[in-house]
């Protein structure tokens, strides 16, 4: 079987895993060695009534080389393996952080983070394992040579049959793979279910049919199918160890029964042997107890693996936005899409709802609202022009500057977002210097002063109403100062005070501020308060005729 967990700290790593190996090959040597000690002791004690004090005192010596080595074995294994882990973790995040929405769209967020969280940890719990496994191996292999020295006819029928044990074991571990790695597959949906569950505790609360339906339906069968691919693991990998565990003591009764029939084994080796026999069985147990922790940790590393070349195989070629790009494209006059088209693509690959081609041009300072139904496109034209999706064809232009991947991200730079699904910070991240008077300015101005502080770098809650939490999302859009603000349904959540407040002093503020502003609105009574509206249907944007 693969030991991908050697390749991995391999590749991850500087640190040789030669020493960590050569550390628990010591003290597999030096626990075999303690079998030789204890059989020879006990020969001398037979012979000549006690047993030498150099022997005692390499006995002593072979523990403390056994208990030193093992326990630096067991450490520095386990220490590199949370490194390893540590930095895998840091990596797919960055790597997620800056691929585009559509790659994060498409893993979703439970896989995510069940790759990161379970997958992670069955990797850190399978390191003191492994690597006891791998310490009972060497211990083995010099156990076997002893018996080999002892005799060679009780050798061979023991490595026969732990060779037919091993060998049975492999035959089964490639189905113990495949269950596990489906049985991953299958919590990845029941994280999904869990999380309409607690996700939409609320809804589900005065819905009991739907709060049943989902738990006993889908969850529930969800966990069982996953259970029930575990279970056939289990007993795949029960069998395979109890066919190891008796096939064990019919070798201790070919020793000791059936071979001093065809073999002349004179009553001392076959003590000794059965000694060493008896004594191979704890390490024997640990390297079969092994494999399914061995299974899961190959398991693990194939779904990080798979993750991380999904995510490389959607990275964007963007390169990173320099000061001078920023600069410059902020001075635009004219943004213009021209051509674009767009089509989501589901999980399977499959076309979904197809987009333009789009052609617009906004102007710097404008006041725009996009209008049209639900499912019209709005949201959509509105990732494409910030940059967030990528076109499948057509091409953005900041004045005469095309934007391609060298630019992109100094293109982003320019736009603050509140969208829908906006998220909402408790810290102003990225935002050096943030001036707390106007803070706390901004705070009163959004009337959230007596539910809101802001103290020590961050707000003092961000437990609020919808239309609260956007509240303060505006406040970091206003800070953000960037030259284009988007708004999403942003006065959809607030009560008609701050709906007349939006559309009547912030919007003109931002204006008069010179910036330019797109909000997608559904608000006809406001829509005097734009400069150009721009209605779209069915993906495209077609002529304002004065109807939503
Ligand atoms: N992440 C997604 N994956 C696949 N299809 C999507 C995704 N998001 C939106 N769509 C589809 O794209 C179409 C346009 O959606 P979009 O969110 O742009 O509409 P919208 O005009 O903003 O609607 P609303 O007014 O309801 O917010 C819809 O048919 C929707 O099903």
């Amino acid at each position: 079987m693969n030991i991908k967990i050697l390749d991995l700290i391999q590749r991850e790593t500087d640190q040789p895993v030669k020493h960590i190996l050569l550390m628990a090959a010591l003290s597999g040597i030096a626990n075999a060695g303690i079998l030789a000690l204890v059989n020879t002791a006990a020969d001398q004690a037979l012979d000549l009534g006690e047993a030498s004090v150099r022997l005692l005192v390499m006995f002593v010596a072979t523990i403390l080389l056994y208990f030193f080595t093992k326990k630096k074995a067991l450490m520095e294994s386990s220490i590199l393996v949370e490194k390893v882990i540590n930095s895998v973790r840091l990596r797919m995040i960055d790597k997620l952080r800056l691929s585009d929405l559509r790659t994060l769209d498409n893993i979703g967020e439970s896989k995510f983070y069940n790759v990161l969280t379970e997958d992670a940890r069955a990797l850190s719990t399978s390191t003191p394992i492994l690597v006891n496994a791998f310490q009972s191996a060497i211990m083995l292999g010099f156990c076997l040579l002893y018996l080999g020295l002892l005799s060679v006819v009780a050798f061979g029928v023991t490595v026969a049959m732990v060779a037919g044990a091993v060998m049975v074991y492999l035959a089964n571990a490639e189905q113990v793979r495949v269950n596990l790695e489906n049985a991953t597959h299958e919590e990845t949906h029941f994280f999904d279910f869990m999380s309409h569950i607690i996700g939409g505790f609320s809804e589900n609360k005065v819905y009991q049919k739907r709060n049943d339906a989902l738990f006993h339906n889908f969850l529930s069968r969800s966990l069982n199918r996953a259970l029930t691919l575990k279970v056939n693991a289990q007993k795949l990998l029960v069998g395979n160890f109890m066919f190891a565990q008796v096939f064990f003591y019919v070798l201790l009764a070919v020793i000791v029964f059936v071979l001093p029939r065809f073999d002349h084994l004179d009553g001392d080796i076959i003590t000794k042997t059965t000694a060493a026999i008896l004594f191979i069985i704890g390490p024997l147990e640990n390297i079969v107890s092994a494999a399914p922790v061995l299974a899961r940790a190959n398991v693990a590393i194939n779904n990080l693996e798979t993750m991380e070349a999904h995510i490389d195989a959607e990275a964007t070629k963007d390169k990173p936005a320099t000061p001078q790009q920023i600069k410059k494209l902020s001075q635009f006059q004219t943004l213009t899409m021209n051509k674009i088209t767009f089509c989501y693509r589901d999980r399977e690959g499959r076309d979904g709802f197809p987009l333009g081609p789009v052609n617009l041009t906004i102007n710097r300072g404008e006041t725009l609202f996009i209008i049209g139904g639900n499912g019209s496109g709005k949201s959509t034209v509105m990732r494409l022009l910030t940059g967030l999706y990528y076109p499948r064809s057509g091409q953005i232009r900041c004045d005469n500057t095309v934007i391609n991947s060298e630019n992109y991200q100094a293109f982003r730079e320019q736009f603050s977002l509140i969208m829908s699904d906006f998220h909402l910070f408790d810290r102003f991240y990225g935002l050096e210097d943030v001036d707390t008077d106007r803070v706390q300015e901004l705070i009163d101005y959004m009337e959230m002063d007596e539910i809101v502080s802001y103290s020590e770098g961050r707000f003092s809650n961000i437990n609020l109403s919808t239309g609260q939490r956007k509240r303060l999302a505006m406040i970091t859009t206003l800070l953000e100062n960037k030259p284009i603000c988007v708004f999403d349904e942003w006065p959809a959540d607030q009560d008609p005070t701050f709906r007349r407040r939006f559309y009547t002093e912030i919007l003109p503020q931002l204006k008069e501020q010179g910036k330019t502003v797109i909000a997608i609105s559904h608000d006809d009574h406001y829509f005097h308060c734009a400069d150009r509206i721009l209605k779209m249907f069915e993906g495209n944007f077609v002529p304002y005729d004065g109807k939503m």
